[in-house]
């Protein structure tokens, strides 16, 4: 029986919480230029700066609203990140902003520690702030620092005075990383079950679980979520877009209107406009997600794609790639060489096979087309007949 998936509503924060990524600093115009492209991407919200950073910040979140304003239609809405005080709030008067997010920390020990004050003061100036900054015109969401550690009293508390107040949001904020997927969905429910309000899940990769908790979060019902292009953000960085709205589509977990044909040229230029690398093997963006060596596996793929492909990379604008070395398979050598022109008989294939091996050890790598015409004419120049057996032949 088919259902309808939920909307998720990404609202990506790169351009804030990327951005606080320890030596990462984008430019207005690579500010403006990501903006544009999320955008492009169809991403719904973008949270973009932080205006009590001062007049420059100000400067770039107003370049990039106009940006965005003027790239007709503007499909995207803008947010800036506040401190819950009056002077945050006054800084991002004027940038074309739709939203702020004002930031409270919920949890214990921030409140006694970081901001000496207490769960009442918290409550009172959760009311306060939120009707003053309605007062000029923005849509309020109420950004729970340190949710993770809180009690659920408070932020079932604080989600009642942001309701009664006239936020439209709450942020579920995992500020240090430490949940898992079943607690964090046992929280979101509880939360879900106390509030009317839009619950964002706003999860950090500490424990490599950011991805998963923000899943589960949508599972229990958060109806927005925080993401960065490849995983960018304080420490161990936030929920990567990419990752994220892949797996939306591919688990069935819900639409998120973005074009996932676009994610890899916009991670391209995130990768570039941060001076950052992904690993070859980041999951959707890193070069290798898609490459094949083992022999088993290629010889599947070569029968039936299905065979070993969980999801097709074409989702996501890319393709397989086959490459031999330390663990290919007679099958895979043949295949590979016949693309390049060359046609191996079975000895060939099983000599070839053995010199890989002691290749891939020597020059942890794959072989470049020069190295794998190299490798054959060794073969050649060797003779068939000197191949080791020690493997058989299939
Ligand atoms: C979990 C997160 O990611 S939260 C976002 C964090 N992001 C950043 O810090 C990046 C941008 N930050 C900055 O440029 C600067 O820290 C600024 C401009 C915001 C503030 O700079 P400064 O005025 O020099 O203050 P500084 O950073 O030293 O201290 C932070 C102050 O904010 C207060 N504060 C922190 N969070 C909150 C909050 N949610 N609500 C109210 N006050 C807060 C702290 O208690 C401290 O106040 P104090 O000096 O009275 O003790
Ligand atoms: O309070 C918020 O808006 C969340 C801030 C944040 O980035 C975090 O807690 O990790």
């Amino acid at each position: 029986m088919s259902h309808t998936l939920p909307y998720v509503r990404v609202n990506d924060t790169t351009l804030r919480d990327g951005e606080q990524t320890p030596g990462v600093a984008f430019t207005t115009d690579e500010k403006v230029q990501l903006a544009l492209l999320l955008q492009a991407a169809g991403v719904p919200e973008l949270e973009i700066g932080i205006p009590a950073m001062g007049a420059a910040e100000q400067q770039t979140m107003l370049a990039i609203t106009s940006a965005l304003q003027a790239a007709k239609p503007k499909t995207t809405q803008t947010m800036a990140w506040c401190r819950m005080t009056e002077f945050d709030i006054s800084q991002a008067v004027n940038l074309g902003l739709d939203w702020v997010d004002l930031s409270t920390p919920v949890s214990r020990q921030q409140i006694r520690s970081k901001l000496n004050s207490t769960p009442e003061q918290v409550l009172a100036r959760t009311d306060r702030l939120v009707k003053h900054a309605l007062d000029f015109g923005f849509r309020v969401c109420v950004g729970m620092e340190d949710a993770s550690r809180a009690d659920m009293d408070l932020l079932c508390a604080v989600a009642e005075v942001a309701e009664r107040a006239g936020a439209s949001r709450i942020r579920f904020a995992d500020t240090l990383g430490i949940l898992e997927p079943f607690r964090t969905q046992q929280m979101i429910s509880q939360l879900r079950a106390h509030t009317g309000l839009e619950i964002e899940m706003h999860a950090h990769n500490d424990l490599g679980l950011a991805t998963a908790n923000t899943l589960a979060a949508i599972d229990a019902g958060a109806t927005s979520i925080n993401t960065t292009t490849n995983g960018l953000g304080e420490r161990a960085g936030n929920a990567p877009l990419e990752e994220v709205a892949v797996a939306l589509n591919v688990l069935s977990k819900g639409t998120t209107g973005i074009d996932l044909l676009q994610l890899p040229h916009l991670c391209q230029y995130a990768l570039q406009a941060s001076g950052r690398q992904v690993s070859l093997q980041k999951a959707i963006v890193g070069a290798g997600v898609f490459t094949h060596e083992s022999g088993i596996h290629i010889d599947g793929l070569l029968k039936d794609i299905n065979n070993y492909q969980g999801f097709s990379p074409a989702l996501v604008g890319r393709e397989h790639t086959l490459v031999l070395g330390k663990h290919s398979g007679v099958n895979a050598i043949s295949t590979v060489y016949r693309r390049l022109g060359i046609e191996l008989d079975s000895q060939q294939c099983q000599q070839l096979r053995t010199t890989l091996r002691q290749w891939s050890e020597t020059h942890k790598c794959s072989p470049d087309d020069v190295a794998l015409r190299a490798l054959a004419q060794s073969v050649a120049i060797l003779g068939v007949s000197s191949v080791g057996e020690e493997y058989g032949s299939n």
